[in-house]
């Protein structure tokens, strides 16, 4: 079966992730609809997309709002128009608003994916992409994170993640038509070369590199470094950071796979570089890409975090063919030119 050129929804396709990857699609030949909720997103960030990508192509892509937890604008959408596959960015993402409200994390992340699930079924649409996450490694003894490791969540966010793989592989179990791969993204920052799409959190960044971003165009006045006494070369803990169009590319990538390996089953892949990091070595690559000082404070570790973590590629690099091309210094290049050119995100200017 040809590859390219099909139908293909995104759910989630306005935020950070799903708008790379939707720029990626758009540009190899597919054609793209879009839901989203706009919960931690803008318009703007579609507009982008389309400008990026030029007027023919932009024909291809379709906005539609709606949320996954409405069965309503699920059907509204499967009714009309048929699609080879979906790629399922939809969620929530903050760690320590899942512990505070966890409810609304399994309402949202889990309710949302079993409609999806239930209308995909019933339109005969048996592809799917599923976002997942390192989190759910926990914290292993070993490193690299190879995808057979036991599984381990350490919070409600985590625990979603982990309950929609379960759900998933349970799914194509009882029903093995369906196609389906799961990617396990490490750390994703950075953004198109362009510096006109990139992540745009709201309200006070919960990671490291939005945070460090912030600081460097005057909006927050210091880093607090959580953790100098990690046994690590520096004392500050090691994550693998992953260039946001890389990870795009190995959505391109899952999509190949799913639509020419009918015996895929439910797979799943780790998308990291398989370097690790430090957050004081994150910090010197973004002063040196930037030009400026990024004040830090050394703080005490966070609660839960583990010393290090990255990712083994070796699985992806061979039964996907996709390996990550961007080291940091692209990545903090990328992410000053983004933050440098919208110092206050996709509003333009300060939110009273
Ligand atoms: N960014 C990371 O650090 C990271 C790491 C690992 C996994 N992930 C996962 O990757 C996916 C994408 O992450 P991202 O960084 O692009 O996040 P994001 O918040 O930028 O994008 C998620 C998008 O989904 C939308 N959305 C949320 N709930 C919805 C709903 N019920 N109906 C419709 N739309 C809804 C939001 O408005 C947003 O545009 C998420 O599932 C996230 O858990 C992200
Ligand atoms: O202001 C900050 C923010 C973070 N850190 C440190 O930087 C490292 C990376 O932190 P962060 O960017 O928050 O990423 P992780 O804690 O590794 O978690 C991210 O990466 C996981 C794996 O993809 C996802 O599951 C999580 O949702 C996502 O938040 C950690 O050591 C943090 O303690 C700081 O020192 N200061």
């Amino acid at each position: 079966m040809e590859w390219s050129g099909q139908s293909i929804l995104v759910t989630g396709g306005a935020g950070f992730i799903g708008s790379h990857t939707v720029v990626q699609l758009l540009k190899q030949g597919f054609s793209v609809s879009i839901i989203d909720n706009f919960d931690n997103s803008a318009m703007e960030a579609v507009n982008r997309v389309r400008d990026l990508v030029g007027p023919k192509l932009s024909l291809k892509l379709e906005f539609n709002q709606g949320d996954l937890r409405s069965k309503e604008d699920l059907e509204n959408l499967f009714s009309k128009k048929t699609f080879d596959a979906v790629i399922h960015f939809a969620g929530l993402k903050a760690v320590g608003e899942s512990v505070a409200k966890p409810q609304k994390y399994y309402d949202n992340n889990l309710v949302g994916s079993i409609n999806l699930f239930e209308v995909m079924e019933k339109y005969n649409c048996k592809k799917m992409v599923i976002s997942s996450s390192a989190t759910v490694y926990g914290q292993p003894d070993k490193m690299p994170c190879v995808e057979d490791f036991k599984l381990q969540a350490m919070n409600p966010y985590g625990r979603t993640k982990l309950f929609l793989e379960e759900i998933a592989r349970d799914i194509q179990k009882a029903e093995p038509e369906w196609r389906i791969v799961i990617l396990r993204y490490f750390n994703p920052v950075g953004a198109h070369e362009s510096g006109r799409i990139g992540e745009d959190p709201r309200g006070i960044p919960n990671n490291l590199m939005p945070y460090i971003q912030q600081v460097a165009v005057g909006r927050l006045p210091v880093l607090n470094v959580y953790g100098y006494d990690y046994p690590t070369k520096d004392g500050s803990a090691i994550r693998d950071y992953i260039h946001v169009m890389d990870l795009a590319d190995g959505h391109i990538a899952a999509l190949r796979k799913i639509f020419t390996t009918k015996s895929i089953g439910c797979t799943a892949y780790n998308l990291g570089t398989g370097c690790g990091t430090s957050v004081l070595e994150m910090v010197t690559a973004f002063e040196k890409a930037s030009g400026k000082k990024i004040p830090v404070n050394m703080c005490p570790r966070r609660p839960g975090d583990a010393t290090a973590v990255y990712a083994s590629t070796k699985k992806a690099e061979k039964e996907l063919g996709w390996k990550a091309k961007y080291g940091i210094e692209v990545i903090c290049r990328d992410q000053w030119n983004w933050a440098s050119n919208n110092p206050w995100g996709y509003q333009g200017k300060p939110l009273n």
